[in-house]
């Protein structure tokens, strides 16, 4: 009983929104927008990759008629060995001529999907790195990633073979047709007769084979969710003992994954016997009737010939591949339906944190920030900011303190406009920042988180992330100044050494550090700085203390400050309780008030005593 109680538990763990839609109904807008990536090629590949297609299809089509009615009824039944000798080298040539088109084909199709999806990847990642951070806070980064990857990639296919070959089947089948009828109507007719019910049947197997592969997408989205996360989480994993009940879960999902493609692959392999048992009905039919027809030819004009007879049965065998495959076109158009809709989704928004057309380019901003009747929520229910007026002078070190919650953080959102006030003006230099350009404003702001990001290059490539022109020298020269020198000579490789994703190889106080220096090397006219709550050692917070004092000199600063030595320092301290400034004053007057700023001093140093 506990156990199956324990496993609900497990279950329930793991809930992950898998985005079920995998296929939507057919939209023609839709496809117009997805095939105007192919208009960058109209050009080139695209009536390359056509005219080839063209002399392939064109190529298969003429043949038969040689071979049969040429070849056999007049060559060799007249022993005309000259025209033998003319067909045989055209037949050869024609086949020469279709082979060499056929290595374009694939070459030029190929060609053109990857560039589309290529475009369309970069179109993407480029417009979702310019959108607002609420978009980021309403998504995980798992789903914006699936759709960048696993959407894109399976409109591949479509765009590799699927256009071309819908050009390729409807020219093959329309024209084997046409020769069919011209050969001999009756025939044609005969054989047709087995056409809808290969069509009804095979729609009804098509479709049960399509929801046996959505299933296994579905499962493969889970096993991926769940891989990323375990894989993430594996410390805390560690350290809570659950590995033996995350083995458990994956083992559920990975069996669930293998059922779900041995179920597939198992009704997948119905349709291609199902195909070859309808040729088969239709060779027989075309046997017997065929036979009736020869038979009738021979005192008969209306009668079929050896010759026309075999041209019949090589057409035939074309007759049924263009069918089978436009099921398959038809397949991919509607999975492609699902994920273009998803990507166009990412597309279709805006960053809600728009910029002016007039937007002014600030190039020398000085640093004067005020805060003017300040309101702001991330959503409709619950204010983050409640009225704040504030002001900040030019190189002044300015500290926000408060409980958590209060909106410290949010204050710094707002001054490098990753959200805009909901009502109020926020000003830079006077300017309100909404007509300032975001690329003026941001290039001149640098913002150093609790949780520095490192992203996995070197060490070097790290501190100067805001300024990539940077030479060695300016590097070293930042990390001496915030006393990061010292820790990275004694790394393996020292400012070339290789750091994997969030740096997991180097401590907080190291992190932070190379942080600093990141930030010292973008040369920031405002420095936003989060400090770190984790407990660093007496000799690394001295250092930081003095990289601090490197970093702060100069320019505007606003620190959300945690540590009193911090803040004792600070031209001037605001207070914040619930979205709003209690108090604010430099840390004597603070202090000589006794209100909340001296209850939360107190506290800090109750606690360090306790310590
Ligand atoms: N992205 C977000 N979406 C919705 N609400 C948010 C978001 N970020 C913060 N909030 C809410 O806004 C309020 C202010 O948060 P803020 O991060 O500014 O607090 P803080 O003073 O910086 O706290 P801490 O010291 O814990 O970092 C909190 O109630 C928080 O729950």
């Amino acid at each position: 009983m506990e156990k199956k109680a324990e496993n609900q538990n497990i279950k329930h763990r793991f809930q992950y929104s898998t985005e079920q839609a995998i296929e939507k109904p057919f939209n023609w807008k839709q496809m117009f927008r997805l095939f105007s990536y192919m208009k960058p090629y109209s050009k080139n590949l695209l009536p390359l990759s056509i005219i080839v297609v063209l002399i392939t299809t064109a190529v298969r089509l003429v043949t038969p008629i040689l071979i049969g009615k040429y070849t056999l009824d007049h060559a060799i039944a007249n022993k005309d060995t000259n025209l033998l000798t003319v067909l045989v080298l055209t037949i050869a040539g024609l086949y020469l001529l279709s082979y060499v088109a056929n290595i374009f084909r694939i070459k030029w199709t190929n060609m053109l999907g990857q560039n589309i999806i290529y475009d369309l990847r970069k179109h993407l990642f480029t417009h979702v790195q310019g959108l607002s951070h609420r978009f980021f806070d309403q998504r995980s980064a798992g789903s914006i990633l699936v759709r960048i990857l696993n959407d894109v990639n399976s409109l591949q296919e479509l765009f590799t073979n699927g256009v071309i070959n819908l050009l390729m089947d409807f020219v093959l089948l329309f024209g084997v047709i046409v020769i069919l009828f011209i050969l001999s109507p009756k025939l044609t007719l005969a054989i047709l007769i087995i056409l809808p019910i290969m069509v009804l049947l095979s729609t009804k197997l098509r479709r049960k084979i399509r929801r046996s592969w959505q299933t296994v997408r579905i499962k493969q989205a889970k096993l991926n969710s769940h891989l990323n996360e375990s894989i993430q989480g594996i410390r805390v994993t560690q350290a809570f003992t659950q590995e033996k009940e995350n083995i458990e879960f994956f083992d559920g999902v990975n069996t669930e994954n293998f059922e779900s493609w041995r179920d597939a692959t198992q009704k997948n392999a119905m349709f291609r016997p199902f195909v070859e048992m309808t040729n088969a009905v239709g060779t027989a039919i075309l046997i017997w009737f065929g036979a009736i027809l020869i038979k009738d030819g021979l005192t008969d004009s209306n009668g079929l010939t050896v010759g026309v007879f075999v041209s019949f049965a090589f057409y035939l065998g074309m007759f049924w591949e263009p069918i089978s495959r436009l099921g398959q076109v038809y397949n991919q158009l509607l999975v492609g339906m699902a994920s273009s809709e998803r990507i166009f989704e990412f597309l279709d928004e805006k960053p809600i944190v728009g910029e002016r057309e007039d937007a002014i380019n600030i190039t020398d901003i000085k640093g004067k920030i005020e805060f003017d009747k300040v309101e702001f929520s991330y959503d409709e229910s619950r204010k983050a900011l409640k009225g704040i007026s504030l002001t900040m002078e030019a190189g002044q070190t300015v500290a926000l303190v408060g409980h958590t919650g209060s909106g410290k953080t949010t204050i710094a959102n707002l001054i490098s406009r990753f959200y805009d006030a909901t009502s109020g003006e926020v000003k830079i230099d006077g300017y309100n920042i909404k007509d300032l350009s975001l690329q003026s404003i941001r290039s001149q702001i640098s913002v150093v988180l609790q949780d520095t990001f490192i992203f996995s290059g070197t060490i070097k490539d790290n501190i100067r992330f805001g300024r990539p022109d940077a030479t060695d020298e300016d590097v070293i020269e930042a990390a001496k100044a915030v006393g990061a020198h010292a820790f990275i000579e004694k790394l393996s490789n020292g400012y070339e050494t290789e750091v994997e994703e969030r740096g997991n190889v180097l401590s907080v106080g190291e992190r932070q550090l190379l942080s600093f220096a990141r930030a010292l090397l973008a040369n920031p006219k405002i420095l936003i700085l989060d400090e770190a709550t984790a407990s660093i050692d007496t000799e690394t917070e001295v250092k930081i203390q003095q990289a601090l004092k490197k970093l702060l000199n100069g320019r505007t600063a606003i620190i959300i400050a945690h540590r009193l030595s911090t803040i004792r320092e600070a031209d001037n301290i605001f207070v914040l309780d619930h979205g709003k400034i209690i108090e604010q004053g430099s840390h004597d007057d603070l202090m000589n008030h006794q209100g909340e700023y001296y209850g939360l001093v107190k506290a800090q140093f109750k606690m360090l005593e306790a310590i």
